[in-house]
């Protein structure tokens, strides 16, 4: 890059983005490695790994998780140069290779300072959140780079523009398609059902996120209520929608059997709509960006043949993946933390209400907060939608 278009970055004097990621295995011998990885210390039954274990033997012990952020690094990077802008990623994952702490210390060799750190999860949570920081945490300390190196974490974006606009057409795609099968079965009277899912959590950690004001507005913890918003704002902005019934509903529940998680389960939930004469549904996986091993595993193999079961019409919409709209959202919202614009509440935002970036109230402790993302829990609520 020349001094040129380096003059052109727009810059607060961020000198890199790390993309982080949860990272997955890529083959049969990594699995068992970094399913330990991933549950250190956190008491899932050993049942639930040697479960969840299947799920990626069953793919060659490969998660399809790495070659999608190769994928998104790659439009990633084009967007940028295709701005002139003299802005490099890297990549670090906090479960497996390439490791956060490689990436950090790589950064700190290339001779970066600040670098923003864009996670690949879309919500306020501690598993998609408060973890990220911890673990960058955890990589400054061993790489003896605390004092040296600041990472700064773009807020929750799961109201940004970048991540609706690919699931808005989603949406339409899947009530069209699910209609068409529905048709083809003589049954045009009927119509779909659409339901959102996203991975749950244990209730305790759920209810523990603030702030109350979203509390008070949803009915319900901050973690539910933002995906709640993102439904209401797709039925309302996706015309093929209207009238149509919906649902917010739960996949992916690991922890031991006598602790509460996030509920209803998306199967016990399609049995149920199926009990009330519903005939055909499409799933919309709005908690994840990219279609990683939970949504193949859970929508496209369990669910599925929860619906097949029952003979309902079933479509699983895709995440947002590589979608242009997303990548070049991403670059946007890049953009506006690299111009110092307020990190909520911004002007692409496309689910009303305010969302403070809470990241997550409890279990989020990171031990060096003041150089790695300094938490925004303002008390006051800013911005121009913050009133
Ligand atoms: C909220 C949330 C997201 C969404 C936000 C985000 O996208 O980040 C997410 C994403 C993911 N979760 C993933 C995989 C796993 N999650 C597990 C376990 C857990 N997840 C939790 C929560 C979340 N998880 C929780 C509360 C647990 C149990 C306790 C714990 O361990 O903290 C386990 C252990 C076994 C099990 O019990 O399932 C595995 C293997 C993969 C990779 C998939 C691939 O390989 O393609 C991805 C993207
Ligand atoms: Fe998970």
């Amino acid at each position: 890059m020349s001094r040129a278009e380096n003059q052109s970055t727009p810059g607060l004097g961020y000198d890199a983005v790390l993309l982080a990621s949860f990272g997955g295995p890529e083959g049969q011998e990594d699995v068992i490695p970094f399913l330990r990885n991933v549950t250190a210390g956190r008491g899932i039954p050993d049942e639930r790994l040697e479960e969840v274990a299947t799920h990626y033997r069953a793919n060659g012990g490969v998660s399809p998780i790495n070659e999608q952020n190769r994928d998104l690094l790659a439009a990633l990077e084009a967007e940028i140069a295709g701005r002139e802008w003299s802005l490099p990623l890297y990549w670090g994952n906090r479960n497996w290779d390439p490791y956060i702490p490689d990436a950090l210390q790589q950064m700190y060799d290339d001779g970066h300072r600040r670098v923003l750190m864009l996670v690949t999860s879309a919500y306020a949570g501690y598993s998609s959140c408060c973890q990220y920081r911890e673990d960058i945490d955890k990589g400054l300390e061993a790489t003896g780079l605390g004092e040296q190196l600041e990472i700064v974490k773009i807020p929750q974006f799961f109201h940004d523009r970048a991540f609706i606009t690919p699931f808005q057409e989603a949406l339409a795609t899947g009530i069209t398609d699910v209609r068409a099968q529905l048709a083809a079965q003589g049954e045009s009277e009927a119509q779909p059902k659409i339901v959102f899912v996203t991975h749950s959590i244990p209730t305790a950690i759920a209810e523990a996120q603030g702030p109350e004001h979203v509390k008070e507005e949803f009915g319900t913890d901050a973690y539910s209520a933002q995906h709640l918003a993102v439904a209401r704002t797709l039925m309302e902005t996706v015309p093929e929608a209207a009238g149509l019934e919906h649902s917010l509903v739960f996949q992916s529940r690991s922890g031991a059997p006598s602790t509460p998680w996030l509920e209803p389960d998306i199967n016990d939930a399609i049995e149920e709509y199926a009990e009330q004469g519903t005939r055909g549904v499409v799933v919309m996986p709005i908690g994840f960006v990219s279609d990683h091993m939970e949504v193949k595993w859970d929508l496209d193999t369990e669910a599925k043949e929860t619906a097949g079961e029952l003979g309902l019409a079933f479509h699983r919409a895709p995440t947002p993946g590589i979608h242009a709209a997303f990548v070049s959202g991403l670059v946007d919202i890049v953009a506006r933390q690299l111009e110092g614009a307020a990190p909520q509440q911004q002007a692409n935002q496309k689910v009303p209400g305010t969302w403070d970036d809470i990241c997550c109230v409890t279990g989020c402790r990171p031990r060096l907060t003041a150089r790695s993302a300094a938490p925004r829990r303002e008390e006051s609520r800013t911005g121009p939608s913050g009133a």
